[in-house]
């Protein structure tokens, strides 16, 4: 029996595509219930393959999986029913309208009658979408799409909800919407959100703890602020009014390099950057050691690590490099989209 306590749970999940592709190579996760965990990924690293499995729409070569305590395997009904799954491409029938597309969903979940249209009506007013309810669906924005199909997803109150790229192909603002509404979920009712994502700021922003998923496994887990705490640091760069003279670099890089928690020094013209542990802190001791060295400085920022600088470490290559290979032509025969 497995533990409620974790709304996923995969042992060495496998999968091989026809021609070859290894698209799971050994997945590892563990998601507690009620927080949204995001699976982060280049295209092609293996997460819509993994919300396939868990949402009992593919089976694994080898491996185990199991979805609000039950087998994925073994009791594939169980997990639909207590799943709801928000595809990368829209499950509405476009003719029908919203409130129909909702209430056929409550029916095909058990809802019946008034308690159907009650949850129907609710869904589409909390999702603003009240007013567009009796229009059909192939008249809706981008967003107001996307949103409906959330909807969808949550019309059996379901305990993990699967959003797979919510906001690809989103405009900026439809975006911005998507996340209120996805953090606005995250705080009900114990929900669970598994939501997979290739931006790495979606992730940053909506995910309690994420998984950085690369060909096919897991390379590192943990919050936000863990995976960017391991890389000790934020870079501060300076801009000086005046370039430093070539004799004046190396003293200058020794008094910096000997200020507290300031390490890797480099002053190059103009560019003064350094890593510092607590980069905003260590602003003002920079700025009175340059007034002392003579240097004045015209501008300051300081870069927190990103997930990309945590991407770049634990994969070898940056988010991009691994976004370009992923989109680079494959061998005969080892083509394919789970699209
Ligand atoms: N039906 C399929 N047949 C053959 N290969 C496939 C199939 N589906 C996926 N693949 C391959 O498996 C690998 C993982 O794909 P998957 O879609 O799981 O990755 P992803 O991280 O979700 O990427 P994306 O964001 O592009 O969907 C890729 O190399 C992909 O080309």
């Amino acid at each position: 029996m497995r533990t409620r306590a974790l709304a996923v749970e995969t042992n060495q999940l496998v999968k091989t595509y026809p021609g070859g592709v290894k698209a799971l190579d050994g997945m590892e996760l563990a998601v507690e219930s009620g927080i949204v965990f995001g699976l982060l990924g280049p295209n092609g690293a293996g997460k819509s393959t993994t919300v396939k499995i868990l949402t009992t729409l593919a089976r694994p070569d080898a491996g185990t999986a199991a979805v609000a305590g039950h087998d994925v395997l073994r009791h594939p009904g169980r997990v639909r029913a207590a799943i709801g799954v928000v595809a990368q491409k829209s499950g509405a029938d476009p003719v029908a309208t919203g409130r129909e597309n909702l209430l056929l969903q409550g029916r095909l979940y058990g809802l019946r009658g008034a308690a159907c249209a009650r949850r129907a009506d609710e869904l589409l007013a909390r999702f603003d979408l009240a007013d567009a309810g009796n229009r059909p669906v192939k008249g809706y924005s981008g967003g107001m799409c996307r949103r409906l199909d959330v909807a969808l997803g949550l019309v059996h109150r379901p305990e993990v909800l699967f959003l797979d790229e919510p906001t690809t192909g989103l405009d900026p603002e439809a975006r911005a919407a998507m996340w209120e509404e996805i953090a606005r979920l995250a705080g009900e009712d114990g929900l669970t959100i598994v939501l997979t994502t290739h931006y790495l700021e979606e992730a940053d922003r909506l995910a309690e703890r994420i998984a950085i998923v690369d060909r096919g496994r897991v390379v590192v887990e943990g919050t936000p602020d863990e995976l960017k705490g391991e890389l000790r640091g934020d870079a501060v760069h300076l801009e000086l009014s005046e370039a430093v003279a070539d004799g004046a670099e190396p003293p200058l890089r020794d008094a910096l390099t000997a200020l507290p928690g300031v390490h890797e020094v480099a002053v190059d013209g103009r560019r003064v950057s350094v890593r510092a542990d607590d980069g905003a802190a260590a602003v003002p001791t920079l700025l009175t050691a340059l007034e002392r060295a003579g240097a004045a400085v015209a501008t300051a920022t300081v870069a927190r690590p990103s997930l990309d600088d945590v991407y770049l470490r634990y994969a070898g290559r940056s988010f991009n490099e691994a976004e370009a290979a992923a989109e680079a032509p494959v061998p005969a025969g080892a083509a394919g989209g789970v699209r």
